[in-house]
């Protein structure tokens, strides 16, 4: 088991074109064009600038893109840095059925196509030589995703779309910028695809309470290029729904079998999304020894997707050291993908002098998140304990 932390995921900037009116193509089978020779020339540039290029699949199809850095200068200036000519190029996929004749596969430059685990098999059958297909889970789970890149050496991701594609980085909370080409004329058609488009039971982390920083705005003939620093999600923040699972946590610590030599804990693990993974509480079924933690992540399936993006609450900070155990619980955090902790109380030194599960999970890449205000109904739940330290 490690504690080495994830290699970092790659900085993220949206790069699209969109009418007055918010569409980014219109309804036709033809690829409309949006940008003007300037700016196709300044996306040039940027796509120079990065070490990889992700469309979906839907804008593979229809606009059937190169991806390539098209100025020969640029190109050049790649290679002398000891970069390949072209950035990586990268689908997102969700099956197969590219056609063998996209004009990705003739062009230059290394391929790669990351679709779900499922779609793995028969998209590197369709494929063979023409590009290399990973895996990312269960869905297209855009931390995976990055995660993927970063493993191999990414550290720059341009996402050129479409807008599924936009909303799916967005609301991750996973873009720092986007860079907007605004086209001075109108679509005028609600069947046109548009800007990242809205996704059910999904928010965007930009909205109105948090308004986007604009970092520049370019007139580029009748265009005008705007740049703005996209709000990541901010995992250091303590919501409500935080307040509400950790009150959850506290209600599941009350169910533990009391003891004398032990803390009651409670414990929830909860995806991305807001639903709930698993939960537990310590010496649950009847295992004298199994912490509230390690007693949720005892139920969940390791493979599942949805673990890197999820936060586990624990009303009490995860232990660092166990003498009763092989691994503590911030080490089997980290083993399983977690990377959000939140706790409500620190562990005061009764049973161990100096517990360090927080300096621990943040070595490993973990973000921990403390919620004081509860502090004192978590440790209420231990007050036999407590006042003994
Ligand atoms: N986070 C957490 N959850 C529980 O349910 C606990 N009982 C504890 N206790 C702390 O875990 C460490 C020792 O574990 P062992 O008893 O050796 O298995 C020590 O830090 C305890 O205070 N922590």
């Amino acid at each position: 088991m490690s504690l080495e932390p994830h290699p970092a995921r790659p900085s993220v900037l949206i790069s699209a074109a969109m009418s007055v009116d918010g569409h980014i193509d219109d309804a036709a089978p033809e690829r409309l064009l949006l940008s003007s020779p300037e700016d196709f020339d300044r996306v040039d540039a940027l796509r120079a600038a990065y070490d990889a290029i992700l469309v979906g699949a839907g804008t593979l199809r229809a606009d059937d893109p190169r991806l390539e850095v098209r100025d020969e200068a640029r190109r050049a200036a790649r290679v002398a840095r000891g970069l390949p000519e072209h950035p990586l190029k990268v689908a997102l996929v969700g099956h197969g059925g590219l056609a063998a004749d996209l004009r990705l596969w003739q062009s230059g430059g290394a391929k790669l196509v990351l679709a779900p685990d499922a779609a793995v098999a028969g998209l590197r059958a369709e494929l063979g030589e023409r590009a290399e297909v990973v895996g990312t889970g269960a869905g297209l789970d855009p931390a995976r995703v990055l995660d993927a890149l970063a493993a191999r050496g990414v550290r720059r991701l341009m996402v050129e779309g479409g807008g599924a594609i936009q909303s799916l980085f967005l609301t991750a909370g996973l873009v720092d910028e986007i860079q907007l080409a605004l086209a001075p004329f109108f679509v005028g058609d609600a069947a046109a695809p548009r800007f990242a488009p809205p996704v059910a039971g999904a928010v965007f982390p930009q909205d109105a309470a948090h308004r986007m920083t604009l970092l520049g705005a370019q007139s580029l003939g009748d265009l005008v290029v705007l740049r703005y620093a996209a709000r990541r999600a901010d995992a250091s923040r303590v919501t409500t729904a935080d307040v509400d699972r950790m009150r959850l946590a506290i209600e599941l610590s009350r169910e533990c079998p009391a003891s004398e030599t032990a803390y009651s804990v409670g414990a929830v693990i909860v995806a991305a999304d807001g639903t709930e993974i698993a939960c537990g509480f310590s010496r649950e079924g009847g295992d004298d020894k199994v912490h509230a933690e390690e007693s949720a992540l005892g139920k969940i399936d390791l493979t599942d997707p949805r673990l890197r993006t999820a936060t586990i609450y624990s009303t009490l900070e995860p232990c660092s050291v166990r003498a009763s155990r092989p691994h503590p619980c911030a080490e089997l955090i980290r083993a399983a993908g977690i990377g959000r902790v939140v706790l409500a109380w620190r562990e005061p030194a009764l049973f161990v002098a100096d517990c360090q599960g927080v300096e621990l999970l943040e070595q490993a890449g973990a973000t921990v998140v403390e919620i004081p205000a509860l502090a004192e109904e978590a440790r209420a739940v231990n007050a036999h304990l407590v006042s003994r330290s």
